[in-house]
């Protein structure tokens, strides 16, 4: 091992390492080779209610600090990330399997523009004044209090960051719960942070499965649960916070829709397609694997996207030329293979790759199905793998409607060199996040989120304030007060 894997312990509570071995071990398996790198222990109950009473009790000072300082905390923060990124990309592809060529670019450095977004912004969250002839009434903007993320596996570093720069910002602590699945990174981020001189308790990070997300969403002292994953957890998650009217985001799962007209240029529309198919190995949120493409340009399409997967290099993650990395699991590999098995059964035609690479670790080769139908259940349920999807149609009016026939609403995309036709389509997608002649990019500068069962609240950009903060209202009187007796 190039770098150490073994995290100093496995939770990050009140500003040091915590270590209680007593709780269920987990290991950490490196994708690309099976081999296990590292070992973590889920929380007790007694390390989740030290993490809550710890985020209980640094959040009033923390949210007396002004913003101006809290925000110098965030963008210190950040600065020491993209000095440190060589070595988080690293641990990040032992964590995930995703290509050091991509983790490199697209994780702690996305973590370290939303704190240096939120850290910029946080000096400038105010409440508003409205007169009221002689009275007035004036708005506070105010935290909600502690608020728990639970991470999925895909984007470990980004969704430790996502969701702590702007609820930090706020005014709010935080319980961080990274997926079981890949632990390593979170507690990096904790580290610094706190290198940064954020004060103890304001950012903690505890390990564990399902139960301990459970655990952290039902406690009483949490005011706001942000939950990245699937939409069956989002639907646990959720029911769980509305018990206690706690407060949500809530970022699930997608099959959404990529449009490709007759009149795209099929280059762009077929950069669009790998984008939105098989970065990550596919095992992205927002994917297009649905891609619609225009009869009379598919055979173009599909000769075009054969040729540029065979450019495609699998292999070693942490090689620089590797563009192409496992899955993160053995679990996800085989629920991955299980829907490619469906797609040649339900008689969708193989037009590239559909089986295992001949390599150790959790290798699959990128999958383009043809000729696929509606009905058919590579084309209804989120695969989350390498698996696109390619369906046919001729008429707008007919496409906007299949792609829109799903309880998914996360992003959709299209391809056209018609503008009054991209407008149009983009309008009336039911998605919350559309891509027009691009698909997949995610800054910070702009809101990120799904609707219907894709989602609730956004993160990023200024939308993000609205979820992790509350405004209060204060009346002020200026005459005498009249009442009826
Ligand atoms: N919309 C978005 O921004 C993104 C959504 N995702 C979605 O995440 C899913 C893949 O990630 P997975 O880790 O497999 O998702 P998952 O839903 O299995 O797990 C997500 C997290 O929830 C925790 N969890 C599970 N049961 C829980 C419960 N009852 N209470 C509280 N926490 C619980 C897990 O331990 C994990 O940390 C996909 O559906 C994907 O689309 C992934 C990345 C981004």
């Amino acid at each position: 091992m190039t770098y150490p894997t073994q995290p100093t312990a496995s939770h990050f509570i009140n500003g040091a390492y915590v270590e209680d071995t007593s709780g269920t071990p987990i290991p950490v398996i490196y994708p690309a080779t099976g081999e296990v790198i590292a070992t973590v222990h889920a929380a007790t109950p007694e390390i989740i209610d030290q993490a809550l009473s710890c985020a209980c009790a640094a959040q009033a000072e923390w949210a007396a600090m002004s913003g101006t300082e809290r925000g110098r905390i965030l963008r210190r923060a950040a600065d020491i990330i993209r000095e440190r990124n060589h070595e988080l990309s690293i641990l990040e592809t032992y964590d995930t399997g995703k290509p050091y060529q991509e983790t490199s670019v697209a994780d702690a450095t996305s973590g370290a523009d939303a704190l240096e977004y939120f850290g910029g912004m946080a000096a400038t969250l105010t409440g508003e004044h409205i007169q009221l002839g002689e009275d007035w009434v004036y708005t506070r903007r105010e935290p909600l209090g502690v608020c728990v993320g639970i991470g999925a596996w895909n984007y470990p570093t980004q969704i430790a960051c996502w969701k702590g720069a702007p609820a930090l910002a706020c005014g709010n602590t935080m319980v961080f719960k990274p997926s079981e699945t890949t632990p390593l990174c979170a507690l990096k981020i904790a580290e610094i942070l706190h290198e940064a001189g954020l004060p103890a308790g304001v950012y903690n990070v505890i390990q564990g499965m399902g139960e301990v997300g459970g655990a952290l969403v039902s406690d009483p002292r949490v005011d706001k649960v942000s939950l990245t994953g699937s939409v069956p957890t989002g639907r646990k998650v959720y029911a769980a916070a509305a018990a206690g009217i706690k407060h949500v985001t809530m970022e699930l799962g997608g099959k959404s829709p990529i449009l490709v007209f007759e009149d795209a240029d099929i280059e762009n529309a077929v950069s669009g397609a790998i984008l939105g198919n098989f970065y990550s190995s596919g095992q992205v949120c927002s994917n297009g694997t649905r891609v619609f493409v225009h009869a009379d340009i598919k055979e173009a399409f599909l000769k075009r996207l054969s040729e540029r997967l065979a450019g495609a290099v699998i292999g070693d993650p942490m090689q620089p030329e590797t563009s192409f990395g496992p899955m993160v699991s053995q679990r996800q590999m085989d629920i991955v293979l299980g829907y490619i098995e469906k797609g040649k059964a339900e008689g969708a035609r193989l037009v590239y790759g559909g089986a295992r690479v001949d390599h150790e670790g959790f290798f699959l080769q990128p999958t383009v199905f043809a000729d696929v139908t509606d009905d058919m259940m590579i084309a209804r349920e989120e695969i989350f793998g390498p698996v696109m999807a390619v369906l046919d149609f001729t008429e707008e009016a007919d496409v906007m409607a299949r792609a829109n026939d799903t309880e998914f609403g996360l992003a959709a995309g299209v391809f056209t060199r018609d503008l009054s036709r991209a407008h149009r389509v983009a309008a009336g997608f039911e998605a919350g996040t559309c891509y027009i002649n691009t698909y997949n990019d995610a800054p910070v500068e702009a809101p990120f989120g799904g609707s219907k069962a894709s989602g609730v609240g956004r993160e990023n950009s200024k939308a993000a304030i609205a979820h992790y903060s509350q405004l209060k209202s204060v009346y002020v009187r200026m005459g005498d007060l009249e009442a009826p007796f």
